[in-house]
Formats: structure tokens, C-alpha cells, sequence
């Protein structure tokens, strides 16, 4: 069993993004940079926004945080987007997600200019990835995919299972599966709470992602001998964090499976940086 260790994957590819930036400063007279909008006291999302500013400060990304309060007005908040999308030292603007009730994100996220969306969640985006045009993919997929390539997995010809059909995860994963670049080439099925068999459905899959946010949701019964599983969830229970995936119960029986922590979420945030530098370069170009 190849352990799929994000983490790691991670620190890598932020070592070799910390290289391309420190080459571009030179070239471009200033640092890439990055807006991130945090609404509210949620948690989680400040741990991961925290965790957002870090990985910039870390790979010479300015992070500009912009952290408002829960009772904003939407009105701010799409202010405040339009100023970012005008500001020559803003190459990425990204929305936190989920934003506090009483606050429309899609209607915020179409405003952001779609050449800043290095969350790829804007509709323009959504549609560049489908038509297989160069833009901006979302972060987790893209690093479920990057975690792939560089553990040499291939997709092409492998059934893959997707549960979950959320537009940051499910969605775009079914699209990057089944063609994305070079890569890809997988058949692909996007299951949810309605899908019948899903038990039955899931052992047929090579490749099973699981993006449900339900804590250990998969079972062995749900898991083909050799195949390869991606756990997407981070759930908060009593006894800390846990995976969609009963790591545990399974582990013995796939060929490669990602943890909870230290999987697929370290490589989300890899992604926003590879993401930022790219907005970086065509901003520069
Ligand atoms: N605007 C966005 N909002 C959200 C996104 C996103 O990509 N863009 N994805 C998720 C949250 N997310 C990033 O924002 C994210 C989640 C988890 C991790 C991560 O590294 N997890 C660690 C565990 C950390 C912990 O919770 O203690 C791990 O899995 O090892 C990074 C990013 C929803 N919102
Ligand atoms: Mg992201």
C-alpha cells in the first residue's frame, strides 16, 4: 500500500514554487499577491486562511488578509471585490468559503475578475475547465490530481467513483478525471445520498474519491481490492479529525490511499500558490 502523503507532496512543490517566485521578483520588480477575504469567525476557515497566509509568507507571496465581520453588508463585501480586482498589486482574490448566513457567495464570487480567480470557482473558470481551456482550477481537485501524477498513478481506461457532487469538489473532480491536460482519460461516475447501490457501485471503482463530509463513511464492504482512494473529507468529531474513509478498516486492502490529515488538504493549499503564481505571470505578461 503506497501511502499518498500529502503533506509531504506538498512541502515539495512549495519548495519549487519558492524557487519560481524568488526568479519572477527579479524579473517582475515585485511579489506575486494575494487578497483573501475571511467573513466571520468560523474556525475552521481561520485555521485554513491562517494556514492560506503561512504558505504564502513562506513561498515569498505577499498575502494581503482582508478579515471582515459576520454582520458585514453584502454591499462591503462586493465592494471590497471590485477594489481588489482593480488593484495592480492584487494578482489573486480569493472568497472563503462557507460565508456566514445572510450572505450571497455566488453573487460575490461572479464578481471577482475571473483573471484573479485563483480559487477557479467564478463561472468563466467553471466553463474553461469544462471546455478543457486554459484557466483556473479549483484547488482540491487540482491537487488530487497533482498527488496523482507525482505518485505516477494514471487514470486512463480506470473507472472512477466520485461521492459527493459539490462545485468545489465533485463537479470539477468528475471534469478533471475524465480529461484534463494529459492527464485523465478515466470513466467516470459522480454518486450522491440518492444514488441507489452506491455500496456496490463504489467496489467497481479503480479509483474512489470520497468528498461526502461524512466521517468514515466508506467501509471496506465499499472498496475494491487494489484500488486506489481519495479521501477528501475533513470532518470534526469528538475524537478529532477523521476522513470520509474508515482508513483503518480499508488500508489493507487498496493499493493507494491518501490520510486524513496530511492528504488531499495540505495539497489544496500547494494548489492556490501554483494557482496565484500562474495569475502572477499573466498579470506580468
Ligand atoms: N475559497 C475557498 N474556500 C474553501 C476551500 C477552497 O479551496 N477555497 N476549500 C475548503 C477549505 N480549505 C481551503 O480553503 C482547506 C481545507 C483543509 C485544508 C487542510 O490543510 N487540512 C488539513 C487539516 C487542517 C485542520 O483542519 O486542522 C489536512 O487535511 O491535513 C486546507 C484547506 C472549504 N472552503
Ligand atoms: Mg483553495
Amino acid at each position: 500500500m503506497i501511502l499518498l502523503d500529502g503533506k509531504a507532496t506538498a512541502a515539495a512543490i512549495r519548495s519549487e514554487l519558492k524557487e519560481t517566485v524568488a526568479a519572477k521578483e527579479t524579473l517582475y520588480g515585485r511579489k506575486p499577491g494575494l487578497a483573501v477575504i475571511l467573513v466571520g469567525e468560523d474556525p475552521a476557515s481561520q485555521v485554513y486562511v491562517r494556514n492560506k497566509e503561512r504558505a504564502c509568507e513562506n513561498a515569498g507571496i505577499e498575502s494581503l488578509a482582508y478579515r471582515l465581520p459576520a454582520d458585514v453588508t453584502q454591499k462591503d463585501v462586493e465592494d471590497l471585490i471590485r477594489e481588489l480586482n482593480t488593484r495592480d498589486d492584487v494578482d489573486g482574490i480569493l472568497l472563503q468559503l462557507p460565508l456566514p448566513k445572510g450572505l450571497d457567495s455566488q453573487t460575490c464570487l461572479d464578481l471577482i475578475d475571473p483573471e484573479k480567480d485563483v480559487d477557479g470557482f467564478h463561472p468563466v473558470n467553471v466553463g474553461r475547465l469544462a471546455l478543457g481551456l486554459p484557466g483556473y482550477a479549483p484547488c482540491t481537485p487540482a491537487g488530487v490530481i497533482e498527488l496523482l501524477k507525482r505518485h505516477e498513478i494514471t487514470t486512463s481506461g480506470k473507472r472512477a467513483v466520485i461521492i459527493g457532487r459539490s462545485n468545489i469538489v465533485g463537479k470539477p473532480m468528475a471534469m478533471m478525471l475524465w480529461g484534463y491536460g494529459d492527464f485523465a482519460n478515466a470513466t467516470v461516475t459522480v454518486a450522491h445520498s440518492r444514488t441507489p447501490n452506491l455500496k456496490e457501485l463504489c467496489a467497481e471503482a479503480d479509483i474512489l474519491v470520497a468528498a461526502i463530509g461524512r466521517p468514515h463513511f466508506v467501509t471496506a464492504d465499499m472498496v475494491k481490492e487494489g484500488a486506489v482512494v481519495i479521501d477528501v473529507g475533513i470532518n470534526r468529531t469528538d475524537n478529532g479529525l477523521a476522513g470520509d474513509c474508515d482508513f483503518d478498516a480499508i488500508k489493507d486492502k487498496v493499493s493507494a490511499i491518501t490520510p486524513v490529515p496530511g492528504g488531499v488538504g495540505p495539497m489544496t493549499i500547494a494548489m492556490l500558490l501554483v494557482n496565484t503564481i500562474q495569475a502572477y505571470e499573466r498579470h506580468n505578461a
